[in-house]
């Protein structure tokens, strides 16, 4: 028989004084961790920067403060365009917005594990969650998808939904002629998951009425990025959350761990994937030579029955494109309409311009000069991604477009990088930078693209893929829905600012720098944007 006593003998990893030892050996290899990443000789120990404002989050909670707008520009009047900062437990951080580091490092380097493992999280392997050579698997079959050729078919699409929207905010006006406050953001965003939706997997999941009558799904598109946002901390160890054992089990903590915000994330995950399941599925049974059927979930299933082997690619990676398209479509499309349609309504003698009487087609839409003028001129004062997030896989040296002054007062014309470092590129100052634009550069003057550029510009060469700026990032991790986006956003300021005029309210609007700018009002919770519309 087994002695009594046995469970009364202490186990030696578990009590008090083992426990004690254990503690003590962490805090000796975090420290040892954090020493010598503070004193191993960097290669960048003459740049300067600001001093970390917390001791584990270093410079952080300063990079990502969502009021920070002013942070940008005090850095760079400050320092320069390269700063050094902190990140996680005193790691170095280059704080950039020279237009040659930004160029060499948006074609040569990936972003950092944490970024593409949060998103792999949210919206499993499609392209914002994944990296390298299964990356550029997945990049190869969708581009073609997302080019003006394939767009063209879709324009009238974009056309019947914006006039819907149109339509129902003209009911919500009523018969009298006075103006009322509506938050034009909230049906930006109803707008913007309805095109997606149809364009990307031909269903519609919003009848963009009065009533909020939209799919679970897209309610539930809407509901990730406020729930996600109290979990930013636990973001930044996702690469790390597969040390926690096997899926199931990380599933099982999601959905069990005491922490709401967690838990609702993990069910809104599961809804936004089981929907994608059964779109997919949904697709294996129609005829997909029929081409009615361009959508572009019909048209990947399609292609990917007859790529190559190495080409080919696995259903799962097909599946996670639905969450990721959606995701990537609605958190900016919708911010990106919402400033522009703000800044408009801010500068009266840019909303009083007289559109032109275009057929709905896709060419003639595009080359309405002014509403390209516009469209350019918002993007860059207010880029709605103000930051990028990438980390070197390899050492280098990189030559600056202006010199910076060393921490020794020497002049620092280029900079050497070794691998593992990470970079924060500051979209939100390389275009707004008056040496690169003029000094009119912080002035929403869209008439500025309507005649030649300073040549700064072209010198400064960034590397966007649309015209000279980066809201869409650049590289071989760009924006893939660029077009998409542009073709939206041309059509909805058409069809809305023909129709109605908008203007500023007495709310004191703010603008949240999240991952993608978001519009408030001080003092109450949510996203909105209040706009006093009335009938042209
Ligand atoms: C005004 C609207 C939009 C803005 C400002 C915007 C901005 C961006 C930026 C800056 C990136 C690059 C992120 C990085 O380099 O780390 C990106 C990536 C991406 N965007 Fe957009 N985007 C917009 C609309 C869209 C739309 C409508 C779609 C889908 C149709 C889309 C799909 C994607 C995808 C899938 C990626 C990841 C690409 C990859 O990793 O290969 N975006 N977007």
């Amino acid at each position: 028989m087994k002695d009594p006593t046995f469970n009364l003998v202490p186990d030696p990893l578990f009590n008090m004084q083992a426990d004690l030892v254990v503690l003590a050996a962490t805090v000796v290899i975090l420290f040892s961790v954090l020493l010598r990443r503070r004193w191993k000789q960097s290669p960048l120990v003459n740049i300067p920067g600001p001093p970390p404002v917390s001791l584990w989050k270093g410079n952080l909670p300063q990079i990502f403060d969502v009021n920070g707008w002013d942070f940008p520009a005090n850095i760079a009047a400050k320092y320069g365009r390269v700063a050094k900062m902190r990140g996680l437990f005193g790691k170095e951080i280059l704080y950039v917005s020279d237009p040659r580091v930004l160029r060499r490092v948006l074609l040569n380097f990936p972003p950092p594990p944490m970024v593409v493992e949060s998103h792999n999280l949210l919206n499993g392997s499609g392209l914002l969650g994944t990296a390298g050579a299964q990356h550029r698997r997945q990049r190869k079959m969708l581009n073609p998808l997302f080019g003006a050729k394939h767009l063209k078919g879709f324009t009238s699409m974009f056309f019947q939904k914006s006039q819907k929207l149109r339509d129902t905010i003209l009911y919500e006006l009523g018969v009298d002629e006075n103006p009322r406050v509506l938050n034009i953001h909230y049906w930006f965003a109803r707008l913007t998951l309805e095109i997606i939706s149809q364009a990307a997997f031909g269903r519609s999941m919003d009848p963009l009425d009065s009533k909020d009558s939209a799919h679970p799904y897209t309610v539930a598109i809407r509901a990730v990025l406020p729930t996600a946002l109290p979990l930013s901390v636990f973001r930044l160890f996702t690469p790390y959350f597969k040390y926690l054992g096997p899926k199931s089990l990380r599933r099982w903590l999601v959905h069990t761990v005491p922490w709401p915000n967690l838990n609702e994330m993990g069910r809104l995950v599961d809804l936004i994937y089981r929907t994608a399941v059964s779109t997919y599925e949904n697709k294996k049974t129609i005829d997909l030579d029929d081409p009615s059927h361009k959508d572009v979930m019909s048209v990947l299933l399609n292609a990917n029955m007859r790529a190559s082997k190495e080409d080919h690619l696995p259903e799962n990676e097909v599946i996670s494109q639905m969450g990721t398209l959606t995701f990537a479509a609605h958190d900016t499309t919708p911010n990106a309409i919402s400033r522009i349609t703000w800044d408009l309504a801010k500068n009266p003698k840019s909303s009083t311009w007289i559109i032109p009487d275009p057929s709905q087609l896709y060419d003639d839409l595009m080359a309405l000069p002014y509403l390209d003028a516009v469209l350019r001129e918002g993007l860059r004062l207010h880029a709605p991604v103000a930051m990028l997030q990438r980390r070197a896989d390899a050492d280098t040296t990189i030559p600056l477009w202006k010199p910076i002054t060393g921490k020794d007062k020497s002049e620092i014309t280029t900079i050497n990088v070794a691998k593992g470092t990470d970079f924060i590129l500051v979209v939100y100052s390389a275009q707004r930078d008056k040496e690169i634009w003029g000094e009119d550069a912080l002035e929403f003057r869209p008439e500025r693209w309507l005649s030649p550029l300073p040549e700064s510009v072209a010198d400064a060469a960034l590397p966007g893929v649309y015209y000279q700026l980066l809201p869409f990032g650049g590289g071989f991790k760009s924006c893939i829905g660029f077009k998409h986006a542009e073709l939206q956003m041309k059509v909805t300021l058409y069809t809305l600012l023909s129709a109605f005029k908008f203007e500023a309210t007495k709310d004191e609007v703010v603008w949240n720098m999240h991952m993608v700018a978001t519009p408030g009002v001080k003092g109450i919770e949510g996203v909105q944007l209040p706009m006093k519309i009335s009938k042209l």
